[in-house]
């Protein structure tokens, strides 16, 4: 991925978080990342997101931390390099917002 990621400043934060957590995407407490928590029809759909996800988490070279049981996803992001949230999560996030969007 090109550039150093930079964990989001505050004034980032008010203008990027407002739309993920709109959406159901919350702030861990007691960590610099964000979660939450998905569920589908049957477990055939939820792979199918895990999939769809996995894919391109691979292309962008940043990966969820995600748990699955059946029909659900739990998902958690945060960037390692800079030990908190950057862009790249919110931009994962958008991304896995749009894919359970279409399977839903
Ligand atoms: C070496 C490799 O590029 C790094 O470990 C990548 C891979 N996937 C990653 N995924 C996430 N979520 N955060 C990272 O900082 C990260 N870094």
């Amino acid at each position: 991925m090109a550039g150093k990621a930079h964990r989001l400043s505050t004034e980032e934060r008010e203008q990027l978080l407002p739309n993920l957590r709109a959406v159901g995407w919350n702030e861990v407490e007691g960590r610099d990342a964000i979660f939450k928590e998905f569920h589908f029809k049957d477990f055939n759909r939820a792979f199918g997101f895990m999939t769809r996800v996995a894919l391109q988490a691979e292309k962008l070279d940043h990966h969820p931390e995600w748990f699955n049981v059946y029909n659900k996803v739990h998902i958690t992001l945060s960037t390692h390099e800079c030990g908190g949230l950057s862009e790249r999560d919110i931009n994962l996030a958008s991304f896995i917002e749009q894919v359970a969007a279409s399977l839903s």
